[in-house]
Order: structure tokens, then C-alpha cells, then sequence
């Protein structure tokens, strides 16, 4: 009973946020249910009961059964429902107004929140998420519905969104993501797929519109199946979530520090409330951490980034820890954006910065395994400085492998910043695809493909340049999914530069740069060739910022510029014009793909 008391506030208090229906406090407190709120949760002036039906207050299980058990509370649904048709027919006759769709979301809010985040996920994420009104009410809709454990907010909250309000002139969907939700099921379905029966949601290739409708309709088929289910089951699938109490302890916790309003007259991250919120933050950030340190000390086979099918014979508790991670993650994300909002220019970065150290996948490797340790791997060439040779032996520790059949793979990826002479494609290579090609690397005997670019010994004539690193060369065709995926980066922005058919005739670089490594300035194509030439240069970068400072990419266009990267992004410029130059790393290790893209002869 405590639970679901702990629950219904919550839910109240979610609810909440809803600044357009604020009403005073005053009238808040007359309505019964508010009444018995803890006082910190009264303390919330955007307390209106209007956003809350009694359909929203009951136990969850309410909602998947979709049955209202008193009159009162079957009127108001009717209301509701009634005024929801009528919304909905008015976006109909208006499919891209804002306004239409958040009050139609806001209304669905009222007795179905499944539905809301059908509705909203069935939108080109790229509008949808620029809509904040509506945003307001998927985020709520999330909490109603208690998807926060499942939805991935990193997409939700974090890149996505930001990218898709600031660049959303030039936002590209470069692989197949059709939408936020098939994107959020596959990953959530990767991790743990028995939980979402169904082909095309373990394996979604949504290319075309009707594989798109396909699985939606399978999305929508899943979704039935998992209201008839009670959310409590006793089955070994459900019991490996975590448990709805620690959610709403979570919940109550996080609705506590932020339903609050900002200091009046002060920006949001100034002022006493501020600094609840950083506290509360950064207890978040420290839990996870906590999690990822004991993570480091299990059966490394227990984890793996992404939890297979084998994790669910794993033991319990492991898959409970991972879980438990994953929702701290994301609700440390999801506490960043909703307190900075999405608003700030660097504001993902900065949150990804925060974050990814704990996604780190060589983390997740355990001891024997992971980044400090991997004595299977000898050094490289005895003549190498020990610096540099420790380096590589560090660099790529096997990681669990995800065995996917090509096009099993949905992700999408969007232009984060462009000039003239470049675009960076953030989340270029996802979370999912950096694993892969650290797969790749790994079966490569990287003792004999190292390749030592000092100066003195260099063989690539290519480039005579002051250059010191280590690097490992890939022959991406030897590797579909990887060419297949470089290729499709490169022509999805060879339109810009007029560049005629590609292919990708050389093998890929694969760079490690300690700490004093640089790689002075140079273009990758010296002169204008004939065909075929390297036509665009693409960097892949592998490594997160804070895995090492200095280091820089600096390109020289109008002025010189240093687009910061994130693991995962991809800078492609023009091979023959950009002057471009690594910076002297001062620490730490940092690691690139390069590739360049011919035209053909
Ligand atoms: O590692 C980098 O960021 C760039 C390397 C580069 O410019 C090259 O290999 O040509
Ligand atoms: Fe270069």
C-alpha cells in the first residue's frame, strides 16, 4: 500500500510539470488528493489537479488493463476522451501545427499515456522533439506509463534532442531510424530481447515506409501483449527489471529536486535551487559510478554492454546491477536536461562528457579484460618506447561481442555542426557500432599490422609530414557492415561538394596517440589528382573527451577551427583543400579511424 501511495505522488507530481495549466497552490490543497502529498512535493506551486485524473492516480496497472473502477473516474475519462477525439481531429486537419499536438498529447495524458508515446514516437523524431510543449508531455507520459526503465533517454533527452533543436535546418537520418521508438525498442530489445517477442523489434530494418508501418504494428502487437501481462509478474523476465519500488524511490527522489521552480530572476543553474539540484546530481552520478566500480570487480560475462539473450541465464543479480545502472544513467541524464533544458549549445556534449566515462565499454570488461589489464597482449615491437607500447597493448580489450546480422541494426545519426569546408556527424558511429568495429579490431593481430609513423621511418609516401603516432591499418573491405556504414556516412554529405560516385579503395587508419603524439599540418591529398584520388577524409573519433586533453583537430578554413568530438562522431572534409592537424596530446590517449572516400577512376 506504502508503494503504491509512493506511486500515486509520484505520479502527481510528475504530473506536475506542466507550467502552462499552473494554477496557485491555494487551489491545489482543495483538492483531496493533493492533501495527502508530502509536504515537499506541496511545496510545488505548478500543483494543479487539472493535470491530474483520478484515471492517472491509481496503480499502474490501471493503465494496461485500461478499465476504470469507479463511475467518477469513468466520466472524467469519457471527458477526456471525448475532448482527445475532438483534438484529434483538429491536428488532422493541421498534421504539423505544435500547438495541436501538445494539446492533443496533453489531453491523451489524461487517460492513456501508452498512447502518448505512441503518438509521439510515430512523429519524425526530428519535429517532435523540437516541440517542447510536447516533449513536456511524452516526458510525462514516460513517467505515467513507468517507461523510464526502458525508453532510452540518451536518445530522449540527450544528442538527439539537442541536435534536433539547433541544427534542425540540416539534421540528416543517415541510417534507417524511422522513428525514436524503433530505435529506443531495438535498443532496449538488444539488451534484453526476450522481452519484446518479435522479430522485427529484436531486429528491426524499418528502410521502407511499410517495414516502417510492419513494425510499428509489431511495436503496437508487443505493447498489447505487455499490458495483459501484469506488470508484477513472477516470471524470471520481469523479475530481472528493477523492482517498481526502487523506480518510484528514484522517482519520488528526482520529482523532489526538480519540480521546483527556477530562483525567480536568476537563469537556471544559478541560485539555491541550483544547487540542489547539482547536489542531487551528483549523488546520481556518483551511484552510477559506484555500480560501474563494483562492475569492474564481476564475472565479466555477466555484463557486456549490451545484455544478450545468454545474460538472462546469468545471475540475477548481475543483470539486476546492470539494470540498475542503466535507469541511473539515464535518470542522471534526464535530470540534467529538464534542470539546464535544452537550451544551451553544448549542453549534450557537456552531458555526454558527464556520462559516457561509465559507458565506457572496456569497463564493463571486468579485470582480466578491461583497460588496465590485458596481459594476453604482448608488446607490439621491442624497440617501441615503453610509453607508446603500453599504449597499444591498453588500447582495445575484447569486449562481449553483439552477434548481429547486418540490418539488424537501427541508429540514426545527425549533422552537429557544418561549415563550408566540413560537417561533423554526431553519433556517426553509436554506442553499438564503436563495439563492433572494437570487435574488429581486436581479431586483427595488431603486432603485424602496426604501422610506427615517425618521421624517420615512415613509409607512406603519401604523407611526408612531422607525424607521430601508432596506427593499425583495416582493410574495410574485407568488412561489409563497416564499408557499408563508412560509405553511407560519406555519400550521405557528398551532395554538398558535388562529389560524383564513391568507393573506399584504401584501407582505413586506425590511430593511437599518446601523450606528446601530434600529427603536424597536411593536407591527405597533396595536389588536385585525376581520378581516382581521395576525395573527402572522414575521422572517426574513438575516444571520449576526458580520455585525454590536448590533442586537438584543427582545421584550417576561415581562421582554424577545432570541432570538438565526441566518441562516435565523424568529421568529413574535402581530402584536397582542408589543411588539417592533430595537436600534441598532453594526456591520455587518443584514438581515431580515418578514412577517405575516392572517386572512382
Ligand atoms: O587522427 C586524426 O584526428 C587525424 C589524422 C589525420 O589527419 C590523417 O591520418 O590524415
Ligand atoms: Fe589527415
Amino acid at each position: 500500500m506504502k508503494g503504491i501511495r509512493a506511486w500515486t505522488e509520484n505520479i502527481e507530481v510528475m504530473a506536475a510539470f506542466c507550467p502552462q495549466t499552473a494554477r496557485s497552490a491555494a487551489r491545489a490543497a482543495s483538492c483531496l488528493r493533493w492533501q495527502r502529498i508530502s509536504p515537499a512535493v506541496v511545496a510545488l506551486p505548478c500543483s494543479t489537479p487539472c493535470a491530474v485524473t483520478a484515471a492517472n492516480l491509481g496503480p499502474r496497472r490501471r493503465y494496461f488493463s485500461g478499465d476504470s473502477s469507479s463511475s467518477a473516474d469513468g466520466v472524467r475519462t469519457t471527458a477526456w476522451r471525448r475532448k482527445a477525439g475532438q483534438l484529434q481531429r483538429s491536428l488532422e486537419s493541421d498534421p504539423d501545427n505544435p500547438r495541436r499536438l501538445a494539446e492533443l498529447l496533453r489531453a491523451v495524458n489524461h487517460f492513456d499515456p501508452q498512447q502518448v508515446i505512441r503518438i509521439f514516437e510515430q512523429r519524425e523524431p526530428r519535429v517532435a522533439f523540437e516541440n517542447t510543449e510536447a516533449v513536456r508531455e511524452y516526458i510525462r507520459a514516460l513517467v505515467l506509463a513507468n517507461r523510464l526503465d526502458y525508453v532510452d533517454l540518451d536518445i530522449v533527452f540527450g544528442r538527439h534532442w539537442r541536435e534536433a533543436g539547433w541544427f534542425q535546418a540540416t539534421a540528416v537520418r543517415i541510417m534507417l531510424s524511422h522513428s525514436a521508438a524503433s530505435f529506443a525498442f531495438s535498443r532496449y530489445a538488444s539488451r534484453c530481447p526476450a522481452r519484446f517477442p518479435g522479430p522485427s523489434l529484436a531486429a528491426p530494418s524499418a528502410q521502407s515506409s511499410n517495414e516502417a508501418k510492419a513494425c510499428a504494428a509489431c511495436c503496437a502487437r508487443t505493447s498489447r501483449a505487455m499490458r495483459r501481462k501484469d506488470e508484477r509478474s513472477r516470471s524470471p523476465l520481469r523479475q530481472c527489471v528493477l523492482s517498481p519500488e526502487e523506480q518510484e524511490a528514484f522517482l519520488v527522489q528526482f520529482a523532489q529536486h526538480y519540480w521546483l521552480p527556477p530562483d525567480s530572476g536568476l537563469a537556471p543553474w544559478q541560485g539555491t535551487r541550483a544547487e540542489r539540484v547539482q547536489r542531487y546530481r551528483a549523488q546520481l552520478l556518483s551511484e552510477v559510478e559506484e555500480l560501474v566500480a563494483e562492475a569492474a570487480d564481476a564475472d565479466p560475462a555477466d555484463f557486456g554492454p549490451l545484455l544478450d539473450c545468454a545474460a538472462l541465464r546469468r545471475s540475477k543479480e548481475s543483470v539486476l546491477r546492470w539494470q540498475r545502472f542503466v535507469f541511473l544513467d539515464d535518470i542522471a541524464r534526464m535530470s540534467d536536461v529538464l534542470f539546464r533544458g535544452p537550451i544551451e549549445p553544448k549542453h549534450a556534449d557537456e552531458v555526454s562528457a558527464l556520462t559516457s566515462p561509465c559507458w565506457d565499454p572496456r569497463l564493463w570488461c571486468g579485470p582480466s579484460r578491461g583497460l588496465h589489464a590485458c596481459p594476453s597482449r604482448p608488446a607490439r615491437r621491442a624497440d617501441l618506447p615503453s610509453r607508446t607500447s603500453q599504449i597499444l597493448r591498453t588500447a582495445w580489450a575484447p569486449v562481449v561481442s553483439s552477434d548481429e546480422g547486418p540490418g539488424s541494426h537501427v541508429h540514426s545519426c545527425v549533422v552537429k555542426d557544418e561549415a563550408e569546408d566540413y560537417i561533423v556527424l554526431g553519433n556517426a558511429f553509436d554506442q553499438q557500432l564503436l563495439l563492433k568495429l572494437q570487435d574488429e579490431l581486436n581479431e586483427k593481430d595488431l603486432e603485424e599490422l602496426v604501422a610506427h609513423y615517425r618521421e624517420e621511418d615512415s613509409e607512406d609516401q603519401q604523407i611526408s609530414t612531422d607525424r607521430s603516432t601508432l596506427g593499425a591499418f583495416l582493410d574495410v573491405r574485407q568488412t561489409p557492415w563497416l564499408e557499408e556504414h563508412l560509405l553511407g556516412l560519406f555519400e550521405a554529405v557528398s551532395d554538398r561538394w558535388q562529389l560524383p560516385e564513391l568507393e573506399i579503395l584504401e584501407d582505413a587508419q586506425y590511430c593511437v596517440y599518446g601523450p606528446e603524439d601530434h600529427f603536424d599540418w597536411h593536407q591527405d591529398q597533396p595536389d588536385v589528382a585525376p581520378p581516382p584520388a581521395r576525395r573527402l577524409s572522414l575521422v572517426l573519433m574513438l575516444s571520449a573527451p576526458g580520455d585525454f586533453s590536448g590533442g586537438d583537430l584543427e582545421l584550417n578554413t576561415t581562421g582554424i577551427v577545432r570541432p570538438g568530438l565526441l566518441a562516435g562522431d565523424a568529421i568529413i572534409f574535402p581530402s584536397e583543400t582542408v589543411e588539417h592537424r592533430v595537436a600534441p596530446v598532453e594526456a591520455g590517449m587518443r584514438q581515431t579511424l580515418v578514412c577517405w572516400a575516392y572517386d572512382a577512376a
